[in-house]
């Protein structure tokens, strides 16, 4: 039970030398922008702008991975006046190389980003544009933090070598049909689908450093599988039988203004919503199915709690036969031993939301059940860090050739 189930080992080597004194081995994607490119965004379409290649010599090369220490690469954050935007931007303030050059907005186009987020004032920024006005000629990577249903079109828009990690639901589900099933459109990029890589850094990393599109797993998917995960590959819990209630703060819907969210409407209490089926179970399930090798199905209950950042997911579950709490732990234990970002506490220590907030890490412990031959996982991260923007940090370090922990080393904030 000593052996890591995990796909990946330890973090990538500090600052990979590119190959052959160019950058890395994508450049054959590399072959000049188109110039102007209709994006349908909603009902109306979009001109996404993008610089052209007259002669190969004039050609813009994106750094594509490898880039050397202390290289700069040319960000671009889509949907910066989110909340997982401007996460983002606070996270690359300490970034030693990724640098921020476009930022969009849809209603706050135009608008400086430090009066849209007063408390990232002090960071020298350019203004938010519409996407549509964006210039993607001096970009190496993408973060896109756009609303579910907006950025298939989108990225299909930009220029096909930029590196791209995607915040949103989008190209989280391999199956097309099951994605048309939870979201209510059929897929708008099925072919950008198939080269779209599970962004779960800790059990996909070897896919992920070699990917261009990298999909960002949902926040309650993150808490879920990370303690699960290897737990099924080790065949150490029943599938048959797994049950998990979640809970989420305010900041996971975004910033947009709903009645629901109001101040009135969630304050001093907690309320369950998608009880009948929320759209990350079948992003769990299909992250759970591929540790099992075979169809998993979950009962899942998330919650809304009166706070602004952090997720708490409990996990009930049934060991297989013959095995113990202490396997669970012991397993989880050295699964995770070399990871900087995901902790198994030490003996009962509960996991709690408020110890992990402004952090990349995922805290988590495996307790007894009063019940024989079941246990109760814990795990804790905050939705905007490790559930979003410092995950999406992570892979781009990854598909960059840097060590994946550059610019996340955040120690959470408490009290
Ligand atoms: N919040 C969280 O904890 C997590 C969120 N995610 C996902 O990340 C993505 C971003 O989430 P979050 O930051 O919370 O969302 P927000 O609602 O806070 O931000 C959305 C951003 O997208 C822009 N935008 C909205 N509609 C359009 C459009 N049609 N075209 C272009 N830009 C648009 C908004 O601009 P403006 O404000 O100017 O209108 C804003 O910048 C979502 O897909 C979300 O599901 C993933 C994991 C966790
Ligand atoms: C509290 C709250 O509303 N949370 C969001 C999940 C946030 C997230 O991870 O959403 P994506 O899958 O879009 O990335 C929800 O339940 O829809």
């Amino acid at each position: 039970m000593g052996s890591t189930a995990l796909g990946g080992g330890a973090p990538a080597p500090v600052g990979l030398a590119p190959k052959n004194g160019v950058f890395g081995s994508n450049l054959k994607q590399c072959n000049g922008f188109r110039l102007k490119t209709t994006v349908k965004v909603g009902s109306s379409s979009v001109r996404v702008r993008a610089s052209v290649a007259s002669s190969p010599q004039k050609q813009h090369s994106p750094k594509t991975s490898g880039v050397k220490s202390g290289e700069e690469v040319r960000i671009a954050v889509l949907g910066a006046s989110g909340y997982t935007g401007a996460e983002i931007v606070r996270l690359l303030a300490n970034h030693p190389q990724f640098r921020i050059k476009v930022m969009t907005a849809d209603r706050k186009a135009g608008e400086q980003f430090g009066s849209v987020f007063p408390h990232l004032i002090t960071q020298d920024l350019p203004n938010l544009v519409a996407v549509k006005d964006a210039d993607f000629s001096n970009v190496d990577a993408v973060f896109c933090c756009l609303p579910h249903g907006t950025t298939q079109e989108i990225i299909k828009g930009l220029p096909q070598q930029l590196k791209i990690v995607d915040l949103s639901a989008d190209f989280r589900l391999r199956d097309i049909d099951e994605y048309a099933e939870w979201y209510g459109h059929s897929h708008r990029a099925p072919e950008l689908q198939q080269e779209a890589v599970y962004g779960l850094t800790e059990v996909l990393r070897d896919e992920i450093r070699n990917a261009r599109l990298v999909a960002n797993p949902g926040c309650y998917p993150t808490s879920i599988q990370l303690p699960l995960v290897p737990l099924i590959k080790a065949k150490l819990i029943k599938v048959s039988n797994i049950i998990i209630d979640a809970k989420s703060g305010v900041s996971g819907a975004g910033r947009g203004a709903k009645e629901a969210n109001l101040y009135t409407e969630i304050a001093e209490g907690i309320h369950s919503y998608g009880i009948k089926g929320h759209r990350h179970v079948p992003e769990i399930e299909q992250g759970l199915s591929d540790a099992a090798e075979s169809k998993v199905t979950i009962s899942f209950t998330p919650n809304l709690i009166c706070m602004k950042r952090g997720m708490q997911s409990t996990m009930f579950v049934e060991m297989a036969p013959g095995v113990t709490v202490s396997d669970l732990y012991q397993h989880l234990k050295s699964t995770y031993e070399g990871e900087e970002f995901v902790k198994l506490l030490n003996g009962s220590s509960v996991p709690h939301t408020r110890h992990v907030v402004g952090s990349n890490y995922c805290f988590m412990n495996v307790f007894e059940d009063r019940i024989p031959g079941r246990a109760i996982i814990i795990s804790v991260i905050d939705n905007l860090v490790k559930g979003a923007s410092g995950q999406a940090v992570q892979n781009l370090n990854l598909m960059m050739g840097l060590p994946e922990n550059t610019g996340l080393q955040y120690q959470p904030l408490f009290p």
